[in-house]
């Protein structure tokens, strides 16, 4: 590699394939096991054929290339990668906690001590991804997962994007639910698309859906173009006030990420003294 160490030419038989996990957005994603190390890992299956055309070669490059470089508690490692003659494969971080869109769906809503801790955690992958000049602009359920001790993992960097002069790009990613309203006018975007995306997700953790939802997709526009935000009952005044800080059609009023997690809702309920010693925690074994 770069660095002069020599990277591991791994090969699929390095490795003992265990339980599918669940599909990503090019293949299958199997739970396996390094023969010599016995660690476990995930491996994304890439089937070549499937990269047909250069823009998903494109992407898959920049997820590799993005993701590769970045080590962070709250982000997914991507370990290395390695190819045969019909597949690429993804050697990425085991989260044991599975898909957090999962526990949406079956908890509906999370209680708001649960909905902050992940709050927190994600500003500190964001500003983490911010300070390198890294859009994320998929933030959604689909794409955390739950890692050891419970700790926020961000995953699939297939729609990131390196924020540069030419980034200002309009390409449509992500769910509709999510879209934020400058990637509607066609006016480019920045990193505060991801405050948008961090209020939609505090919105759909403690609402059990996103602010927006509707039956089509014309109605979802016309809610993000319009912003209307209610809440129900029981949603707390402080999680009222910090989701209609991010939710905010003027990219530069969205609250930036370090007077997130000094707002009164993460203070009262994220239990930032845990999280802090569970990064303790895997820092020391990793
Ligand atoms: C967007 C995306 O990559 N989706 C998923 C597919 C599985 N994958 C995982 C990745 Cl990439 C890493 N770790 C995972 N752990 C699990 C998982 C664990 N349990 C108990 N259940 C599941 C499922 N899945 C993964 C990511």
């Amino acid at each position: 590699t770069a660095n002069g160490t020599r990277q591991h030419q791994w090969t699929i038989n390095d490795f003992e394939v265990g339980a599918p996990l669940g599909r990503g957005r090019f293949g299958h994603v199997y739970c396996v096991r390094e023969k010599k190390s016995k660690y476990i890992v995930a491996l994304k299956a890439i089937i070549k054929d499937q990269i047909s055309t250069p823009r998903l070669a494109k992407q898959l490059i920049s997820e590799i290339s993005i993701q590769s470089r970045l080590k962070h508690p709250n982000i997914l490692r991507l370990y290395g990668f390695f190819h045969d003659d019909q597949r690429i494969f993804l050697l990425l971080e085991y989260a044991p906690g599975g898909e957090l869109y999962r526990r949406m769906q079956k908890e509906k809503i999370l209680r708001e001590s649960e909905a902050a801790g992940y709050v927190y955690q994600l500003c500190n992958a964001l500003s983490y991804l911010h300070s390198k000049q890294i859009i994320h602009r998929d933030i959604k359920p689909e794409n955390i997962l739950i890692g050891v001790y419970g700790i926020l993992k961000l995953a699939d960097f297939g729609w990131s994007a390196e924020r540069t002069e030419t980034n200002k790009r309009t390409t449509l990613c992500g769910t509709l639910d999510y879209l934020a309203p400058e990637m509607l006018n066609g006016s480019g975007y920045d990193e505060k698309i991801d405050l948008w995306c961090l209020g939609v997700f505090t919105y759909e953790m403690i609402v059990g859906k996103p602010p927006f939802d509707s039956q089509t997709q014309q109605d979802t526009i016309r809610l993000i173009r319009t912003n209307e935000l209610s809440f129900p009952q029981a949603a707390s005044n402080h999680a009222r006030d910090l989701i209609s800080q991010l939710i905010r059609r003027n990219p530069s009023e969205r609250m930036p990420l370090n007077e997130v997690i000094q707002h009164q809702w993460i203070i009262e309920n994220a239990n930032m003294k845990a999280i802090d010693e569970n990064y303790e925690k895997i820092n020391k074994s990793t």
